[in-house]
């Protein structure tokens, strides 16, 4: 009963690695370091250094150890980056998951959990947003998402595979003992923005766009934290272990909290009083992202612990003194200081 973890040294992978690991699970990871790190693994999980579309080394792999499930992380995450480079990342998040599947079906493996995202469904009609929304993706890595679920949903018809297909909205937040958190060079997720500024690595944060219709301006996002998203993980392997149907579930919190508001929790917590200014808004920002979560409370046995902002503010927050600390007191970027 050996559980796959693919990109299982990246952000969330590695969370989700060592929630297997603390649960007894047996736990085996495959990844590419292309953004992750060895150091965020357990001693004790095998690691191999190599690309989760590699269908020889999977093949291998699902052999050797006897995998029964595979959780699927791998793959390239910055939106950005995909308007830029839609092939690299129809390349490395559609077709490495159709090899990844390809090596799945072959080697007998008929559970699959898949790390989707709330870019799927684009500019939202109506919020908090089910999951029967309809999906338009706005980016080339949302559209990647969204071709992948729909590759998974064929296959697993015709493979007697069950899979769950977990749509994350904004992941933040770190392992509460300290093993693993948010490292990526370059990261602009909000929250990360906001804890560098705190920790006095970054003069001031940037709000982009103050003058959305919202009670104060800025846009509103459904943060969820990253051991609460493991554990949602958890759950669903328990589902599809005890013969859960294939299923599509929204995974956060529904609950919105403002870009400002955030800063706010994140002022308050590192009781610094970092610089803001109102900058113009990002373009393809989407105003109001927040999961209608109705479905996965009904589907899967996930209660979530850290349903707090500034609970997931102090985790963001110490985690990142502790990386300012072994950088030895320097700032990430260099032009960011
Ligand atoms: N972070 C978020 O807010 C967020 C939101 C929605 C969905 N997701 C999805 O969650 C997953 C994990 O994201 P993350 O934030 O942990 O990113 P990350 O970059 O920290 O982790 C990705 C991991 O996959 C590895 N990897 C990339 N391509 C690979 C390949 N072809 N073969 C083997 N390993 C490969 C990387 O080295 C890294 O360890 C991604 O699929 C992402 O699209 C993330
Ligand atoms: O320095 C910053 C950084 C962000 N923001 C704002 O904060 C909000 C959240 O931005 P993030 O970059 O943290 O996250 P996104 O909502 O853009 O995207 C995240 O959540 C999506 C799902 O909703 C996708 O999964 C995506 O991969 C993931 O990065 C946005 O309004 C953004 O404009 C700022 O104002 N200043």
């Amino acid at each position: 009963m050996t559980v796959l973890v693919t990109g299982g040294a990246g952000y969330i992978g590695s969370h989700m690695v060592h929630a297997l690991a603390d649960a007894g699970e047996s736990v085996v990871v495959i990844d590419n370091l292309s953004t992750g790190f060895t150091a965020f693994l357990p001693e004790s999980v095998p690691l191999f250094i190599g690309d989760a579309g590699d269908e020889n080394l999977v093949e291998g792999v699902i052999a050797q150890h006897g995998i029964e499930s595979i959780i699927h992380f791998a793959g390239s995450v910055v939106v950005p980056d995909s308007v830029r480079d839609p092939l690299g990342y129809y390349r490395n998040n559609t077709m490495t998951t159709r090899s990844l599947l390809n090596a799945a079906v072959k080697g007998g493996v008929n559970r699959f959990i898949f790390s989707s995202t709330a870019a799927v469904y684009g500019n939202p009609d109506q919020v908090p947003v089910p999951e029967h929304a309809p999906t338009r993706p706005a980016s080339p890595y949302g559209s990647s998402k969204l071709m992948t679920e729909i590759m998974l949903h064929d296959t697993a018809s015709a493979h007697g595979m069950n899979y769950v297909v977990l749509r994350y909205f904004n992941v933040a937040g770190a392992d509460t003992k300290g093993r693993c958190g948010l490292a990526t060079v370059g990261a602009t997720h909000l929250l990360k923005i906001a804890v560098e500024a705190a920790t006095g690595q970054r003069a001031k944060i940037d709000v982009f766009g103050t003058d959305y219709p919202t009670p104060d301006g800025s846009c509103i996002r459904d943060f969820i934290h990253v051991s609460d998203l493991a554990q949602a993980h958890r759950a669903a392997l328990a589902y599809l272990r005890g013969g859960g149907s294939s299923i599509t579930l929204n995974c956060g919190y529904g609950r919105g909290y403002s870009v400002l508001e955030t800063i706010e929790a994140v002022r308050r917590v590192s009781m610094r009083n970092f610089a803001v200014s109102y900058a113009p808004r990002r373009p393809g920002d989407i105003m109001t992202m927040v999961a209608d979560v109705s479905r996965i409370h009904a589907t899967l046995d996930w209660t979530p612990q850290y349903d707090n902002l500034e609970i997931i503010a102090t985790h963001a927050l110490a985690w990142e003194e502790k990386l300012f600390r072994e950088r030895g007191g320097l700032p990430q970027h260099a032009e960011s200081a």
